[in-house]
């Protein structure tokens, strides 16, 4: 039996601007599974973004609806004053928009840590959420400023983590970091929200990474999915134009790389006329 998804979005709508407004994402719907890693890919604009954004309520929805574990997640000015959605967490690419350069990272930590335990769930102790993301507990009274970027991604996903959420998006959280701890922090995000049982909306351009920690993979293009299915067999198995352009477009091990483009031949409207909808593979 398939567990109740954790996440359930559908009809999602985000437009910006006015006469006529640019429709960033057109309808999209998904669900993501406890202890599930969703990665939402496609090229730069397509509305990855927007959606993430969406998802956790800081972006106004034009139309469609967001379920936590089966209750409405409401836009944020629509929540009541104080009320946090602790069980729905968001990492960043930059680091230092999560965090507080005038905070102890001990005490940012605290924060998530204190949110998890009224909600009665376990909490661990802000030097322990130090340890499991590969950082030294004694550094727990130090300041944002005296970590490296990478560090502080780390210190940033396990605030985020430490609130004990049902469900994270991440968005490029891996983009801004160096590219030798890239993988590894990437790998760790996954080991930490399988462990907690909660689900992952994972949004990167890094397709190997994707390949690597994502269970189920969105492919975008446009403001719309066009596809989505197990990782592997999207890997293996590309249906939509737009997604095999987007692998073939995978950098070489030489570090070449070729822009995800639509066929020289082909009107891009046309990619999405003629495959109306989302190609959904059955899991
Ligand atoms: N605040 C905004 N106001 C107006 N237009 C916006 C705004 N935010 C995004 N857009 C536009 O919406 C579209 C989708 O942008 P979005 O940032 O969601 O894409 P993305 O796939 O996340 O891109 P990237 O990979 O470069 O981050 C783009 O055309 C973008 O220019």
């Amino acid at each position: 039996m398939t567990a109740a998804p954790v996440l359930e979005a559908d009809g999602i709508v985000v437009e910006y601007g006015r006469r006529p407004p640019l429709r960033a994402v057109d309808g999209v719907g998904f669900t993501v599974a406890p202890g599930e890693v969703v990665a939402l890919v496609g090229e730069s604009g397509c509305g990855k973004s927007s959606l993430a954004r969406a998802v956790v309520g800081i972006e106004k929805r034009r139309s469609g609806s967001v379920r936590l574990n089966g209750d409405e997640v409401k836009p944020l000015g629509l929540r009541r004053r104080g009320t946090s959605q602790t069980g729905l967490q968001m990492v960043f690419q930059d680091p230092n928009s999560s965090l507080n350069p005038r905070r102890r990272v001990g005490d940012q930590l605290q924060d998530g840590v204190r949110a998890a335990l009224a909600r009665g769930d376990a909490g661990s102790d802000p030097a322990d959420w130090l340890h499991r993301v590969g950082l030294d507990p004694a550094m727990v009274d130090r300041y944002p400023h005296q970590f490296s970027g990478g560090q502080k991604q780390r210190i940033a996903i396990a605030r985020a983590l430490a609130a004990r959420p049902r469900m994270l998006v991440a968005d490029e959280p891996i983009s801004a970091l160096d590219a030798s701890t890239q993988t590894s922090v990437a790998a760790l995000m996954r080991s930490l929200s399988v462990e907690a049982g909660a689900g992952m909306l994972f949004i990167s351009h890094d397709l190997s990474v994707v390949r690597r920690i994502a269970d189920r993979v969105l492919v975008m293009y446009r403001g719309r999915v066009v596809e989505s299915g197990a990782t592997e067999a999207v890997w293996q198995d590309p249906l939509h134009p737009y997604t095999r352009a987007l692998l073939a477009a995978i950098p070489l091990p030489d570090g070449e790389g070729r822009v995800p483009v639509a066929p020289a031949d082909a009107d891009r409207e046309g990619w999405l006329v003629e495959v109306p909808g989302a190609l959904e593979r059955t899991l």
